[in-house]
């Protein structure tokens, strides 16, 4: 047997129940969705459900041409959203756009508008039937989630204890200014800074204050480095780095002179053993400038300051030293 049509007794069941087109209107007047139709040649409302007003405030009768939709749409939104659908609609394209809609009291409420282009035989474009949804919940949502996702960027870039940039930052950082610096020719230049004898300080004073300590100075630190560019980060545990893009030599030596001055006005006492002159936290310094030619690596740049530091740290602590020019 190939007429694999089978007969479907529930089709006349439904037609019978719904006859009546007034059945059809109260179910669309019922549901949350508001339904409108346009006639496409005269850009006029042929329809739209009266909950319009109940989510709006503008009454049913407001809604006559296309001009009444596009001058309640958010400023923002309109040319996107007019010029998307006119295009769409034209080609005969189903489609659907989210925008704001203005209430009558000048609020503004997320709407999603379904759009279906109902054609002639002909094939001609007769009239745009749709439904506008309310999603201002769902766009409530959507920004929640923006919103945590940038936070938990920003927490993921930011020292947990003291609060300034972390490692994964500073590295970032160096890599664009890295580029930025082999472009232009401009100088680039490291602060590394340690504090001394923290572990001792640590010993002496117990971990809380050792936490307190390092909040401290990475205050000062930061409150030094204030151009736009500069980068003020913990690089390890007791370690800090400065990145001071066009900074030549002697402005990264002043830099380093000023964070020197400034952990010695802070007068942390230290009791551990070791501690430096007047028995008050200090910290010793790497300095390095560098003019990044096409081969030059910044990681090598790094570890270079970084041996300056070890430099510092074993000719004494509490002092400043600065990488050699080659
Ligand atoms: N309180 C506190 N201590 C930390 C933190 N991170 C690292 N430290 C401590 O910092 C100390 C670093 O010790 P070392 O690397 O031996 O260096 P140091 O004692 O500062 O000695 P020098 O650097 O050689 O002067 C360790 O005792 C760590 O426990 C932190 O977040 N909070």
């Amino acid at each position: 047997m190939n007429d694999l049509t089978l007969p479907d007794p529930g089709v006349e069941h439904v037609r019978d129940a719904l006859g009546d087109a007034g059945v059809y209107k109260a179910l669309l007047e019922s549901t949350k969705a508001i339904p409108w139709k346009i006639d496409w040649a005269s850009k006029r409302f042929a329809y739209i459900g009266p909950q319009i007003e109940a989510l709006l405030g503008w009454p049913q009768g407001s809604w006559q041409t296309v001009e009444d939709w596009a001058a309640r749409m958010h400023p923002e939104d309109r040319d996107r959203v007019v010029g998307y659908c006119v295009s769409q609609s034209q080609a005969g394209v189903d489609h659907e756009a989210d925008y704001r809609a203005m209430t009558r009291d000048g609020h503004y409420v997320w709407i999603r508008d379904v759009v279906h282009v109902v054609r002639r035989p002909d094939g001609e474009v007769d009239s745009l039937v749709g439904f506008m949804f309310d999603i201002s919940e769902r766009k409530k949502a959507e920004e929640e989630l923006l919103r945590l996702h940038r936070e938990l960027e920003q927490l993921s870039m930011t020292d947990g204890l003291t609060g300034i940039a972390n490692r994964r930052m500073f590295d970032l950082r160096l890599e664009n200014e890295w580029g930025e610096a082999r472009r232009s020719g401009n100088p680039l230049s490291l602060v590394i800074l340690d504090i001394d004898r923290f572990k001792q300080y640590n010993d002496a004073h117990g971990h809380v204050a050792g936490d307190e300590c390092l909040k401290r100075i990475a205050g000062v630190l930061r409150g030094l480095a204030q151009r736009a560019r500069d980068v003020v980060a913990r690089f390890g545990g007791e370690e800090f780095i400065l990145l001071l893009p066009d900074a030549d030599e002697d402005a990264a030596g002043r830099m380093a002179a000023a964070c020197v001055d400034a952990i010695a006005d802070l007068r942390i006492p230290h009791a551990g053993a070791g501690a430096g002159i007047g028995g008050f936290v200090t910290a010793s310094l790497g300095v390095g400038t560098a003019r990044p030619g096409p081969d030059a690596a910044a990681r090598a740049f790094v570890a270079a300051v970084d041996q300056v530091l070890y430099a510092a740290k074993s000719g004494g602590r509490n002092r400043i030293e600065m990488l050699e020019q080659g």
